[in-house]
Protein backbone atom coordinates (compact mmCIF):
# COMPACT_ATOMS: atom_id res chain seq x y z
CA UNK A 1 0.00 0.00 0.00
CA UNK A 2 1.27 3.35 -0.72
CA UNK A 3 0.14 6.42 0.92
CA UNK A 4 0.77 9.85 -0.57
CA UNK A 5 -0.60 12.63 1.71
CA UNK A 6 -0.91 16.68 0.53
CA UNK A 7 2.52 16.07 -1.70
CA UNK A 8 4.08 19.43 -3.06
CA UNK A 9 7.49 20.40 -4.86
CA UNK A 10 8.75 23.34 -6.05
CA UNK A 11 12.07 23.04 -7.89
CA UNK A 12 14.35 26.05 -7.52
CA UNK A 13 12.99 29.36 -8.90
CA UNK A 14 10.23 27.15 -10.69
CA UNK A 15 6.54 26.89 -10.25
CA UNK A 16 4.95 23.98 -8.59
CA UNK A 17 5.44 21.07 -10.29
CA UNK A 18 3.34 18.71 -7.39
CA UNK A 19 0.52 20.57 -5.76
CA UNK A 20 -0.59 18.80 -3.07
CA UNK A 21 -1.14 15.97 -4.24
CA UNK A 22 -2.91 13.06 -2.23
CA UNK A 23 -3.09 9.40 -3.69
CA UNK A 24 -3.55 5.71 -2.22
CA UNK A 25 -3.02 2.61 -4.25
CA UNK A 26 -2.54 -1.03 -3.32
CA UNK A 27 -1.45 -4.47 -5.35
CA UNK A 28 -1.99 -4.18 -8.95
CA UNK A 29 -1.57 -1.51 -11.59
CA UNK A 30 -2.29 1.86 -10.90
CA UNK A 31 -1.97 4.12 -14.24
CA UNK A 32 -0.82 7.46 -13.65
CA UNK A 33 -1.97 9.72 -16.94
CA UNK A 34 -1.21 13.37 -17.38
CA UNK A 35 -0.20 15.42 -20.39
CA UNK A 36 3.61 16.72 -20.51
CA UNK A 37 4.53 18.68 -17.64
CA UNK A 38 1.86 17.27 -15.29
CA UNK A 39 4.42 16.09 -12.96
CA UNK A 40 4.41 12.69 -13.09
CA UNK A 41 8.06 12.22 -13.29
CA UNK A 42 8.63 14.35 -10.32
CA UNK A 43 6.13 12.29 -8.58
CA UNK A 44 8.04 9.24 -9.72
CA UNK A 45 11.29 10.76 -8.54
CA UNK A 46 9.70 11.41 -5.17
CA UNK A 47 8.58 7.76 -4.75
CA UNK A 48 11.64 6.67 -5.70
CA UNK A 49 13.95 8.96 -3.39
CA UNK A 50 15.50 10.11 -6.06
CA UNK A 51 14.50 13.54 -5.21
CA UNK A 52 13.10 15.18 -2.33
CA UNK A 53 9.43 16.84 -1.75
CA UNK A 54 9.20 20.30 -0.60
CA UNK A 55 6.63 18.97 1.36
CA UNK A 56 3.69 16.03 2.40
CA UNK A 57 4.27 12.82 3.40
CA UNK A 58 4.36 9.10 1.41
CA UNK A 59 4.42 5.92 2.95
CA UNK A 60 5.24 2.25 1.23
CA UNK A 61 3.83 -0.57 3.63
CA UNK A 62 3.94 2.23 6.34
CA UNK A 63 7.31 3.02 5.78
CA UNK A 64 8.38 7.18 5.44
CA UNK A 65 10.25 8.35 2.86
CA UNK A 66 12.54 9.72 5.56
CA UNK A 67 13.84 6.08 5.45
CA UNK A 68 15.34 5.49 1.87
CA UNK A 69 17.34 2.63 2.86
CA UNK A 70 13.95 0.38 3.28
CA UNK A 71 12.09 1.96 0.71
CA UNK A 72 15.26 1.36 -1.74
CA UNK A 73 14.83 -2.31 -1.04
CA UNK A 74 11.40 -2.62 -1.43
CA UNK A 75 11.11 -0.55 -4.81
CA UNK A 76 12.42 -1.29 -8.25
CA UNK A 77 11.99 1.75 -10.74
CA UNK A 78 12.71 1.98 -14.72
CA UNK A 79 12.74 6.22 -15.13
CA UNK A 80 11.80 7.05 -18.26
CA UNK A 81 15.51 7.81 -19.65
CA UNK A 82 18.38 5.48 -18.71
CA UNK A 83 21.78 4.25 -19.81
CA UNK A 84 22.84 1.41 -20.00
CA UNK A 85 26.79 0.62 -21.23
CA UNK A 86 26.32 -0.52 -25.04
CA UNK A 87 29.43 -2.58 -24.61
CA UNK A 88 27.57 -4.52 -22.57
CA UNK A 89 25.61 -7.93 -22.71
CA UNK A 90 22.07 -8.05 -21.29
CA UNK A 91 23.54 -10.78 -19.01
CA UNK A 92 26.06 -8.69 -17.93
CA UNK A 93 24.69 -5.61 -17.78
CA UNK A 94 21.45 -7.43 -15.19
CA UNK A 95 24.53 -8.89 -13.03
CA UNK A 96 26.08 -5.72 -12.60
CA UNK A 97 22.68 -4.13 -11.49
CA UNK A 98 22.61 -7.33 -9.02
CA UNK A 99 25.49 -6.81 -7.70
CA UNK A 100 25.08 -2.52 -7.42
CA UNK A 101 21.61 -3.65 -5.68
CA UNK A 102 23.82 -5.93 -3.30
CA UNK A 103 22.82 -9.45 -4.35
CA UNK A 104 26.06 -10.75 -3.25
CA UNK A 105 25.94 -14.39 -3.57
CA UNK A 106 26.93 -14.88 -7.17
CA UNK A 107 24.94 -18.16 -8.02
CA UNK A 108 22.11 -16.26 -6.50
CA UNK A 109 22.48 -13.67 -8.48
CA UNK A 110 23.08 -15.98 -12.22
CA UNK A 111 19.76 -17.96 -11.31
CA UNK A 112 17.51 -14.58 -10.32
CA UNK A 113 18.76 -13.00 -14.03
CA UNK A 114 18.13 -15.99 -15.81
CA UNK A 115 14.42 -15.90 -14.46
CA UNK A 116 14.01 -12.37 -14.89
CA UNK A 117 15.53 -12.99 -18.88
CA UNK A 118 12.59 -15.45 -19.61
CA UNK A 119 10.26 -13.43 -17.86
CA UNK A 120 10.81 -10.45 -20.00
CA UNK A 121 11.41 -13.24 -23.14
CA UNK A 122 15.32 -11.66 -23.63
CA UNK A 123 16.82 -15.12 -23.21
CA UNK A 124 17.76 -15.35 -26.49
CA UNK A 125 19.20 -12.06 -26.83
CA UNK A 126 21.14 -12.08 -23.35
CA UNK A 127 24.74 -12.73 -24.38
CA UNK A 128 24.26 -9.93 -27.29
CA UNK A 129 25.43 -6.56 -26.86
CA UNK A 130 22.86 -4.00 -25.76
CA UNK A 131 23.55 -2.02 -28.33
CA UNK A 132 22.65 -4.18 -30.75
CA UNK A 133 19.08 -4.28 -29.16
CA UNK A 134 16.04 -2.61 -30.40
CA UNK A 135 14.10 -0.38 -27.96
CA UNK A 136 11.30 -2.74 -27.18
CA UNK A 137 14.02 -4.95 -25.97
CA UNK A 138 15.93 -2.16 -24.00
CA UNK A 139 12.99 -1.24 -22.02
CA UNK A 140 12.47 -5.21 -21.39
CA UNK A 141 15.73 -4.84 -20.47
CA UNK A 142 15.00 -1.74 -17.75
CA UNK A 143 12.59 -3.79 -16.29
CA UNK A 144 14.20 -6.87 -15.38
CA UNK A 145 16.33 -4.34 -13.92
CA UNK A 146 13.78 -2.49 -12.05
CA UNK A 147 12.51 -6.24 -10.72
CA UNK A 148 16.18 -7.47 -9.80
CA UNK A 149 15.15 -8.45 -6.07
CA UNK A 150 11.89 -8.68 -6.31
CA UNK A 151 10.31 -5.38 -4.87
CA UNK A 152 7.36 -5.41 -3.90
CA UNK A 153 6.43 -1.99 -5.61
CA UNK A 154 7.18 -1.04 -9.12
CA UNK A 155 7.43 2.13 -10.76
CA UNK A 156 7.84 2.38 -14.34
CA UNK A 157 8.20 6.00 -16.31
CA UNK A 158 6.45 6.69 -19.21
CA UNK A 159 7.73 2.87 -20.63
CA UNK A 160 6.25 2.63 -24.15
CA UNK A 161 6.84 6.32 -25.86
CA UNK A 162 9.16 5.44 -28.77
CA UNK A 163 8.46 1.82 -29.11
CA UNK A 164 6.67 0.59 -31.90
CA UNK A 165 2.88 -1.01 -31.41
CA UNK A 166 4.36 -4.51 -31.41
CA UNK A 167 6.76 -4.00 -29.02
CA UNK A 168 4.56 -1.87 -26.88
CA UNK A 169 1.51 -5.17 -26.85
CA UNK A 170 4.57 -7.35 -25.72
CA UNK A 171 5.96 -4.81 -23.43
CA UNK A 172 2.12 -4.10 -21.59
CA UNK A 173 1.93 -7.94 -21.71
CA UNK A 174 5.37 -8.32 -19.52
CA UNK A 175 4.19 -5.50 -17.14
CA UNK A 176 0.58 -7.54 -16.76
CA UNK A 177 2.36 -10.05 -15.44
CA UNK A 178 4.42 -8.58 -13.16
CA UNK A 179 1.79 -6.90 -11.38
CA UNK A 180 0.00 -9.71 -10.56
CA UNK A 181 1.22 -9.69 -6.88
CA UNK A 182 2.89 -6.06 -6.92
CA UNK A 183 2.12 -2.64 -6.97
CA UNK A 184 2.63 -1.56 -10.10
CA UNK A 185 2.61 2.55 -10.80
CA UNK A 186 2.91 2.83 -14.69
CA UNK A 187 3.13 6.99 -15.94
CA UNK A 188 1.94 7.18 -19.52
CA UNK A 189 0.39 10.02 -21.75
CA UNK A 190 -0.69 7.39 -23.95
CA UNK A 191 -4.17 6.43 -22.91
CA UNK A 192 -4.34 2.97 -24.72
CA UNK A 193 -1.13 1.62 -22.27
CA UNK A 194 -3.89 2.14 -19.15
CA UNK A 195 -6.96 0.58 -21.32
CA UNK A 196 -6.34 -3.01 -20.66
CA UNK A 197 -4.59 -3.74 -17.57
CA UNK A 198 -4.86 -0.69 -15.02
CA UNK A 199 -7.35 -1.44 -11.97
CA UNK A 200 -7.39 2.43 -11.25
CA UNK A 201 -6.37 5.76 -12.78
CA UNK A 202 -4.83 9.06 -11.34
CA UNK A 203 -5.08 12.05 -13.93
CA UNK A 204 -2.56 15.00 -13.27
CA UNK A 205 -2.55 18.23 -14.74
CA UNK A 206 -0.26 21.20 -14.04
CA UNK A 207 1.44 19.31 -10.41
CA UNK A 208 -2.13 18.62 -9.21
CA UNK A 209 -4.19 15.50 -9.06
CA UNK A 210 -8.06 16.14 -10.83
CA UNK A 211 -9.24 12.31 -11.17
CA UNK A 212 -8.78 9.42 -9.55
CA UNK A 213 -11.04 6.52 -10.07
CA UNK A 214 -11.90 3.72 -12.72
CA UNK A 215 -11.24 3.07 -16.66
CA UNK A 216 -15.49 3.62 -16.41
CA UNK A 217 -15.45 6.57 -13.93
CA UNK A 218 -13.13 8.51 -16.30
CA UNK A 219 -14.63 7.40 -19.52
CA UNK A 220 -17.55 8.54 -18.20
CA UNK A 221 -15.51 12.56 -17.77
CA UNK A 222 -16.67 12.44 -21.69
CA UNK A 223 -20.54 11.98 -21.58
CA UNK A 224 -22.35 14.81 -23.13
CA UNK A 225 -18.99 16.05 -24.14
CA UNK A 226 -18.74 14.08 -27.34
CA UNK A 227 -19.95 15.11 -30.94
CA UNK A 228 -19.63 13.90 -34.64
CA UNK A 229 -19.99 15.85 -37.86
CA UNK A 230 -19.42 15.24 -41.27
CA UNK A 231 -18.02 18.09 -43.33
CA UNK A 232 -16.58 18.99 -46.57
CA UNK A 233 -13.39 20.02 -46.99
CA UNK A 234 -14.23 23.70 -47.65
CA UNK A 235 -15.83 23.62 -44.18
CA UNK A 236 -13.29 21.43 -42.49
CA UNK A 237 -11.06 24.34 -43.64
CA UNK A 238 -12.52 27.04 -41.53
CA UNK A 239 -12.76 25.06 -38.17
CA UNK A 240 -10.70 25.65 -35.17
CA UNK A 241 -8.46 22.59 -35.32
CA UNK A 242 -7.57 22.58 -31.89
CA UNK A 243 -11.18 21.88 -31.43
CA UNK A 244 -11.16 18.62 -32.88
CA UNK A 245 -9.79 15.08 -31.42
CA UNK A 246 -9.68 12.87 -34.82
CA UNK A 247 -10.71 13.05 -38.15
CA UNK A 248 -11.32 10.04 -40.88
CA UNK A 249 -12.46 10.04 -44.34
CA UNK A 250 -15.80 8.73 -45.23
CA UNK A 251 -17.66 8.84 -48.53
CA UNK A 252 -19.85 11.60 -47.91
CA UNK A 253 -16.55 14.08 -46.75
CA UNK A 254 -14.84 13.99 -42.99
CA UNK A 255 -15.93 12.63 -40.37
CA UNK A 256 -14.59 15.06 -37.61
CA UNK A 257 -15.12 13.87 -33.45
CA UNK A 258 -14.84 17.12 -31.05
CA UNK A 259 -15.11 17.38 -27.62
CA UNK A 260 -17.50 20.02 -26.21
CA UNK A 261 -20.00 20.88 -24.29
CA UNK A 262 -22.06 21.97 -26.79
CA UNK A 263 -22.77 21.13 -29.89
CA UNK A 264 -19.56 22.83 -31.87
CA UNK A 265 -21.42 23.03 -35.42
CA UNK A 266 -24.97 22.58 -37.23
CA UNK A 267 -25.83 19.17 -37.75
CA UNK A 268 -23.41 17.94 -35.11
CA UNK A 269 -24.73 14.37 -33.52
CA UNK A 270 -23.88 13.05 -30.07
CA UNK A 271 -21.55 10.22 -29.88
CA UNK A 272 -20.87 7.90 -27.01
CA UNK A 273 -17.59 8.48 -25.42
CA UNK A 274 -14.27 6.79 -25.56
CA UNK A 275 -11.49 6.31 -22.65
CA UNK A 276 -9.39 8.91 -24.81
CA UNK A 277 -12.76 11.02 -24.74
CA UNK A 278 -13.18 11.12 -21.12
CA UNK A 279 -9.46 11.69 -20.65
CA UNK A 280 -9.84 14.72 -22.84
CA UNK A 281 -12.79 16.24 -21.79
CA UNK A 282 -11.42 16.45 -18.14
CA UNK A 283 -8.16 17.97 -19.49
CA UNK A 284 -10.24 20.47 -20.78
CA UNK A 285 -12.65 20.67 -18.21
CA UNK A 286 -9.74 21.45 -16.11
CA UNK A 287 -8.01 23.66 -18.39
CA UNK A 288 -11.07 25.68 -18.57
CA UNK A 289 -11.77 25.80 -14.52
N1 LIG B 1 15.00 19.76 -12.73
C1 LIG B 1 14.00 20.63 -12.91
N2 LIG B 1 14.17 21.96 -12.68
C2 LIG B 1 13.16 22.85 -12.84
N3 LIG B 1 11.92 22.49 -13.25
C3 LIG B 1 11.69 21.20 -13.51
C4 LIG B 1 12.71 20.19 -13.36
N4 LIG B 1 12.18 18.99 -13.70
C5 LIG B 1 10.88 19.22 -14.03
N5 LIG B 1 10.59 20.55 -13.92
C6 LIG B 1 9.30 21.17 -14.18
O1 LIG B 1 8.34 20.54 -13.36
C7 LIG B 1 7.12 20.36 -14.05
C8 LIG B 1 6.73 18.88 -14.05
O2 LIG B 1 7.67 18.17 -14.83
P1 LIG B 1 7.69 16.57 -14.92
O3 LIG B 1 8.89 16.17 -15.70
O4 LIG B 1 7.53 16.01 -13.55
O5 LIG B 1 6.36 16.30 -15.77
P2 LIG B 1 5.90 15.00 -16.58
O6 LIG B 1 4.44 14.85 -16.34
O7 LIG B 1 6.75 13.84 -16.24
O8 LIG B 1 6.15 15.45 -18.08
P3 LIG B 1 6.60 14.57 -19.38
O9 LIG B 1 5.41 13.76 -19.77
O10 LIG B 1 6.93 15.64 -20.39
O11 LIG B 1 7.80 13.77 -18.99
C9 LIG B 1 7.31 20.93 -15.45
O12 LIG B 1 6.82 22.26 -15.46
C10 LIG B 1 8.82 20.94 -15.61
O13 LIG B 1 9.23 21.98 -16.46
Amino acid sequence: MITIEHLSKTYRKGAWALLDVSLQFDKGMTGLLGPNGAGKTTLMRILSTLLSPTSGQVRMNGISLGRPEEIRQMIGYLPQHFHIYPQLTGRDYLDYVAAMKGITDRNARLKEISRLLEMVNLQEKADKKVRTYSGGMKQRLGIAQALLGSPDVLIVDEPTSGLDPQERVRFRNVLTRFSINRTVLLSTHIVADIESNCRRIAVMNKGRLVMTGSLAELQACGQGQVWEAVMSPDEFALIDPMSVVSTRTVPEGILCRFISPTAPVEGAFAADPSLEDGYLALLRRDRHA
